[in-house]
């Protein structure tokens, strides 16, 4: 032990089997690190030093590492954290997680590590405890090791949480750090985690009509196995088809079904196309099972989507409409937070009858915002999110004296809805079950929950440029100020489109830049994203040799 209080000879040595590539820049961005699991091993070392310094300075508390790249193709990994409550990892650390992976040798890894704890005055004399898990990549178990590693060299107690979802990491952190506490969110495991929802569940459903089945697309990852324990704890209460459950065929993962498919390509999942009936719900997870995106199929065949837009409206309406029943309107207020990706259809049927706020991209944007409501729903278009209930909220329901017994009713649900939704973050099983309890509740088909509103057509195109740090944004992301005068030109062109709308910005995930644009009809929402991702390429200097033949 050093001086400084930090074993360095023991980290020194331990680093030296985890070199970093020379040519690679590391960056902690929206995700976490996230690249092609093959040169991420250095990054999980230091991860794991980082996830230690972040126990040490949160006294000692446990905090979560999960190891996963969600809906990318399999080849990729990556790795975040996760704070003491369940929640993402604190902005300021998202720096420090960067500059240490970025260290080019052994000696500047201590110094980084030396300048973390200066800056973040971290005491090195705390316990240091971390719980991790991974997906289902076939690079996952050697990162890990790696993780370990780093874990060994700042003296972290480790608890493996195996194999599991990232929403199962993030509700473990938060029931270990809560556990025998009066606020204590429930029993440190998967199992209790499922038991708690199933429970949740099937209170919530008792006495009302039996499901038809619904199908579950697992994108062939780690929601498979844990749709299955969850259907098993769930038996009759909700009939479940699992698919595209496949977690040891190479390339499976994600490719040709899953949340992210479905949302982007606007498509059935090919593997589905026999076995989905007309009317039938359906549901697609991603990677990592923290999106959910439901659809069906019409008496003509044709494919509908319900995305994290739809969700949203029908999950909010349906708390709106407990609140008042339940005698609490006016005590309770529940509010909607969106990105600029949540369809222009969903904002304007959801601010007619909300409050609604538009953030920038990234998850943890939607929760902070979604907190300062007393019930906070938050989705990304995407099918990420969940419901946040206020301690003054939980405390409300707790008290409050129903004067009827459908007074008494609505607000027994309102406190099973609580249980029932993860509150560290979006949890695809957990919000398929609510879905499930909503659509049960209001006898709603995918028809009836689709008719809410009608969806813009829209399009996502991506933009490779040269520099995508050269574009930057305001007014949560609607509007560029950078490169100059180009908003000035999008706007030109979105005014000739019957409901135009089109934005554009840097992707925090990929080395691209994205354009959004909806409008009245198909065809005029794809001329109108293919014609502003020609004016940004060109405007970015691309090569005119190279410019996709789409672009216009
Ligand atoms: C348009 C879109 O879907 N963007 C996604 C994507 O972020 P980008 O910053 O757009 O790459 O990945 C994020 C992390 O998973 C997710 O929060 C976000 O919604
Ligand atoms: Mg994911």
């Amino acid at each position: 032990m050093s001086s400084s209080g930090l074993a360095v000879e023991e980290i020194k040595s331990l680093s030296e089997a985890h070199p970093k590539p020379a040519d690679i820049q590391f960056q902690y961005g929206t995700a976490g690190f996230r690249t092609l699991g093959s040169v991420l091993d250095s990054v999980m070392f230091r991860v794991g030093i980082i996830a230690g310094l972040r126990s040490k300075k949160c006294d000692g508390r446990t905090v979560g590492v999960m190891v996963t790249a969600s809906h990318n193709p399999e080849p990729d990994n990556g790795v975040k954290l996760v704070d003491p409550k369940g929640e993402m990892l604190e902005a300021s650390w998202e720096s420090y997680a960067t500059r240490l992976a970025n260290a080019t040798t052994n000696d500047e890894v201590i110094k980084t590590i030396e300048s973390i704890v200066e800056t973040a005055k971290i005491d090195l004399s705390k316990p240091a405890k971390v719980v991790y898990a991974r997906d289902t990549r076939p690079s996952g178990p050697t990162l890990v090791s790696a993780l370990e590693d780093g874990f060994k060299a700042i003296g972290v107690e480790p608890r493996n949480a195996g194999v599991t979802t990232t929403p199962v990491l993030h509700y473990l952190v938060r029931a270990i750090n809560t556990k025998g506490e009066r606020c204590s969110y429930g029993e440190d495991s998967e199992e209790g985690y499922f038991s708690k929802l199933g429970d949740a569940f099937k209170k919530l459903v008792t006495g009302r009509p039996a499901a038809s089945p619904l199908i579950i697309d697992c994108a062939n990852g780690v929601g498979a196995p844990a749709a299955e324990k969850l259907s098993e704890l769930l038996g009759n209460s909700l009939p479940i088809i699992l698919e595209n459950t496949d977690i040891t065929t190479k390339d499976v993962l994600n490719n040709g079904c899953g949340a992210d498919y479905v949302k982007t390509s606007q498509k059935l999942p090919p593997s589905l196309a026999n076995k989905l009936q007309p009317g039938q719900r359906a549901c697609s997870l991603d990677g990592d099972a923290d999106r959910l995106i439901y659809f069906y199929l019409d008496n003509r065949g044709a494919f509908h989507m319900l995305d994290g837009d739809k969700i949203a409206a029908l999950v909010a309406a349906f708390i709106v409409e407990l609140v008042k029943l339940a005698g609490l309107e006016g005590l309770i207020k529940v509010g909607v937070v969106q990105t600029a990706y949540a369809n222009g259809a969903s904002t304007k049927y959801l601010s007619e009858r909300l409050p609604v706020k538009c953030v920038p991209t990234g998850v943890k944007h939607l929760h902070h915002a979604a907190e300062r409501y007393d019930v906070g729903v938050y989705f990304e278009a995407n099918g990420h999110g969940t419901v946040l209930f206020s301690q003054v909220t939980m405390e409300t329901l707790a008290q409050h004296q129903p004067l009827s017994p459908a007074q008494s009713r609505a607000l027994e649900h309102l406190i099973s809805l609580t249980e029932l939704i993860n509150q560290t973050v979006g949890d695809a099983l957990s919000d398929m079950l609510l879905v499930e309890v909503v659509l049960s509740y209001k006898s709603y088909s995918g028809i009836e929950w689709d008719s809410l509103y009608v969806d813009l057509p829209n399009r996502l195109v991506k933009v490779v440029v040269a520099d995508r740090n050269a574009f930057k944004t305001e007014d949560a992301e609607r509007r560029l100020v950078s490169p100059e005068g180009l908003q000035q030109k999008i706007e030109g062109l979105m005014n000739r489109y019957q409901s135009g709308r089109s934005f554009v910005r840097p992707s925090g995930t990929e080395d691209v830049v994205r354009v959004y644009a909806e409008a009245a009809i198909k065809s005029q929402a794809d001329e109108l994203a293919f014609r502003v991702a020609g004016l940004v390429y060109d405007e970015a200097g691309g090569d005119p040799a190279n410019r996709p033949k789409e672009f216009l």
